[in-house]
């Protein structure tokens, strides 16, 4: 907590302590662990085939949530996830080394499933059975497909607008009811968090501290990909700032533990039309004004007032020495266009990491010499008016219509190619 009371009861699902402030999962335990023991169990459960701990999360359990009865455990196996090394996404990145880490390969096509297999878990596990959230489209998808697994009904309080329409559907198709607000995610996240309770919700929303736990798993997974040695920087878009909160701490985490020498930087990404905390960092302001009109071609990035911004100033900005930056909608279609031309696509938030990264290189805050890993977010089927807007397919040809039917004959046919 950030007032340093320790009173979360992990039977009760509260999310703020008396101070206001958003409550934390501390593991009491940390410096017991034997890292080496565990290094080889997390190594063996590699071979597991159907089990929880065969995805890369519940692989991680003692790390996460050691308590869960493995029996309450809600997986579709999230995580597993590919990372690649691009030479062209290295080069236009314009470090020496770069991994791209594809969290958008996720069952419900993004890194939310990390965090929603603990959060629908522990929910079930207390005895909920209709899970809550607001979103901009990924959250609900994510929640929507684990309620359905186990059983549970969800309730998802949609924005009135700058939802894709891909991952409304996917969302609606999950089973998930949906209830079209007025106002944005923050207004919905206002509401859960006064009214939830009196609707017998559970709210799965990031301010849920286990949906921050189980996003740690990325950085778990990447290490023990990478053989426990990590880049120099780990580089995340920003929005709520779940996933850079949880970056960090479980970075923090495993150095504490031993499992890690060093703790990479983290760079936080921003969108130009949406950067309350960029801004705030940049001016060395120590509290966030909210910006009221939050618009970025990244829908998912629509987030005026970041719930997560003190865990993701302690973890990453205080404790591990990060950065913030922040970048165009263009940059991020650019980027986003080179990710998805390297054969590995992305919707456009995710985007945003490849094109902070350039930026923070040509700034001179990234060195050439260094090796970073970019965390893609989103699959590019999320989005697909985005990739029709980025390919200038809108007025050419509607939104629907990809490319105009030619008459197929060899002389068109070769005219074209
Ligand atoms: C695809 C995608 N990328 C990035 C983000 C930003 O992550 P966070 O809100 O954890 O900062 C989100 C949602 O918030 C998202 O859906
Ligand atoms: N992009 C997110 C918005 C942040 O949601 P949260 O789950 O971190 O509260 C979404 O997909 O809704």
């Amino acid at each position: 907590m950030e007032c340093g009371k320790e009173s979360f009861d992990s039977r009760r699902p509260p999310f703020r302590c008396d101070c206001q402030g958003l409550l934390d999962v501390v593991h009491h335990n940390l410096s017991d662990v034997d890292a080496d023991r565990l290094k080889h169990v997390f190594d063996s459960r590699l071979g597991e085939r159907g089990t929880p701990f065969s995805g890369g999360v519940w692989r991680y359990k003692e790390l996460i949530h050691p308590e869960l009865p493995i029996d309450q455990i809600v997986t579709k196996y999230e995580g597993n996830t590919g990372l690649y090394e691009s030479e062209s996404l290295t080069s236009y990145a314009g470090v020496r080394k770069l991994w791209i880490k594809a969290q958008s390969e996720n069952p419900s096509g993004s890194f939310k499933d990390n965090g929603m297999t603990v959060a629908v878990s522990h929910g079930r596990w207390l005895g909920y059975d209709n899970f809550a959230c607001t979103s901009t489209g990924n959250t609900s998808s994510s929640m929507a497909m684990y309620a359905a697994l186990s059983g549970s009904k969800s309730t998802v309080f949609l924005p009135s607008h700058g939802v894709s329409r891909n991952k409304a559907l996917q969302t609606e198709a999950y089973g998930a009811r949906l209830i079209r607000t007025e106002g944005g995610y923050d207004d919905g996240i206002r509401f859960l968090e006064r009214h939830a309770d009196e609707f017998g919700l559970y709210v799965c929303n990031s301010i849920n501290p286990l949906r921050v736990e189980g996003q740690k798993s990325i950085a778990f997974e990447l290490a023990h990909q990478l053989g426990w040695t990590l880049p120099d920087w780990l580089v995340v878009p920003g929005g709520a700032l779940s996933n850079a909160s949880a970056i960090g701490k479980g970075l923090l985490e495993l150095h504490r533990t031993g499992f890690i020498d060093s703790v990479p930087r983290i760079a936080i990404v921003q969108a130009e039309g949406a950067s309350p905390f960029h801004r705030m960092v940049a001016a060395k302001e120590r509290s966030l004004i909210p910006e009221p009109r939050p618009a970025t071609v990244a829908s998912a990035l629509n987030i005026g007032h970041p719930p997560n911004w003190p865990k993701a100033m302690r973890y990453v900005i205080e404790q591990s020495d990060g950065i913030t930056v922040s970048v165009t909608d263009n940059e991020i279609l650019e980027a986003k266009n080179r990710i998805d031309r390297s054969g590995i696509g992305c919707e456009p938030a995710s985007a945003a990491s490849l094109a902070g990264l350039r930026r923070l290189v040509s700034a001179g805050d990234v060195g050439p010499d260094e090796t970073a890993a970019c965390i893609l977010t989103g699959n590019l089927l999320k989005d697909t008016d985005a990739i029709a807007r980025s390919l200038k397919h809108e007025k050419r040809h509607g939104p629907d219509d990809v490319v105009p039917p030619i008459p197929l004959t060899p002389d068109v046919v070769r005219a074209m190619l």
